[in-house]
């Protein structure tokens, strides 16, 4: 499996939308026989229980090395879309490879390339964390010895040393996630799927399995998160997708979802209030906050947009003493993008 930056250029840029329009719900082309490697790629894939369409055609390309997030609302699907891509459960129609290995015709090979750990964790409370890390080392083939080394040198890694002769049951939340993604790491996985890691995690132990998911990234590990926490997505993913009635409503990275959403803005402040008044005579469509001598001017951030501003500046000679880009948040993304969804959705504005 090769392997891709994750600071690769974005494979299929999201559509430059209208700034006043509505959201662009349209899934993102993702058969392209040009994109970079993949350590997960799915086309069609489809899942219903019973008349239930959990999966109607998903579409993914999730190169090597790179955080995937997969977002929606509950019961989108993200778990079936992770129970479907590690194999726990098929999929009625659609191709998926992980791994570079067939889903359908290769599971085992899948089996063995992956690691999952989230809201079915594989932690035995009645036997210390060592002991759990043993079992796996034992299911994993390993050596005594060598099994020993690398139990050891997980716990350390993820601070459960201290706490590794006792009943893992005796553990608190974080300690038990911790202990999950390190049995998962025994076997050395180079694709993760991480469903839901941080539910019910204070913030502390929140931040500690985000600085955990950096590391296995910086060690080469594609990772793919379903997460509830936007901000989660924020902070880890290179691409985020939003599941909504069983498809990728929209695909990007964080930045480019944030720019779907109306009510992105430059903000330009004046010190000079006969400078602030020139601007505001002339820029018609920004909004006036007179007691700031601040202008609030729609814009999607875009470079394009910031040039074209800081161009017509530069043109009529006013200068701004502060511009600031302020662009919505994921929030209001999620909210506009679910929006139809089981639970009452909220409109952007709702919640700006
Ligand atoms: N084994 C099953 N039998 C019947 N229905 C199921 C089964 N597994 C999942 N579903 C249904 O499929 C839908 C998607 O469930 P899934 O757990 O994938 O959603 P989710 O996005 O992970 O939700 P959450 O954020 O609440 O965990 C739900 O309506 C769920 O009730």
């Amino acid at each position: 499996m090769s392997s891709a930056s994750p600071l690769a250029p974005p494979l299929h840029p999201l559509p430059r939308l209208e700034r006043e329009g509505s959201i662009d719900m349209s899934v993102m082309p993702t058969s392209n026989t040009e994109r970079s490697a993949a350590a997960i790629s799915a086309v069609g894939l489809r899942k219903s229980y019973g008349d239930k369409t959990v999966l109607d055609g998903l579409d993914l390309h999730i190169p090597a090395g790179s955080v995937f997030a997969l977002l929606g609302p509950n019961g989108a699907g993200k778990t079936t879309t992770v129970k479907i891509l590690s194999t726990l459960v098929t999929a009625d129609g659609g191709q998926a490879r992980v791994a570079g290995h067939d889903l359908a015709a290769a599971p085992q090979a899948v089996r063995a390339a992956i690691g999952v750990t989230g809201q079915f964790s594989a932690v035995d409370g009645l036997i210390t964390g060592e002991e759990n890390m043993l079992l796996m080392a034992d299911l994993h083939h390993l050596s005594k010895r060598e099994g020993r080394r690398v139990a050891a040198g997980l716990l350390e890694r993820f601070g459960l040393a201290e706490a590794a002769k006792k009943p893992a049951q005796s553990y608190s939340g974080g300690m038990k996630r911790r202990l999950d993604i390190a049995m998962t790491l025994v076997g050395s996985p180079r694709i993760i799927f991480l469903d839901e890691p941080t539910t019910g995690l204070d913030p502390r132990s929140r931040h500690s399995m985000w600085q955990i998911v950096r590391e296995l990234v910086a060690d080469g590990v594609t990772v793919f998160l379903t997460t509830q926490y936007l901000e989660e997505a924020d902070q880890l993913a290179d691409r985020i997708a939003v599941l909504n009635g069983g498809r990728i409503a929209a695909e990007g990275t964080a930045d480019q979802l944030k720019r779907l959403v109306p009510g992105g803005h430059v903000r330009l402040r004046f010190a000079d209030p006969s400078a602030y008044r020139s601007a505001a005579s002339l820029l018609r469509e920004a909004t006036p906050d007179d007691e700031a001598l601040a202008l609030r001017v729609p814009s999607d951030g875009s470079q394009r947009e910031l040039r074209s501003l800081l161009d017509w500046l530069e043109a009529t000679g006013i200068e701004a003493d502060e511009l600031t880009v302020h662009t919505p948040d994921l929030d209001d993304v999620f909210f506009a993008l679910t929006a139809g969804a089981d639970q009452p959705a909220l409109s952007p504005e709702d919640v700006r």
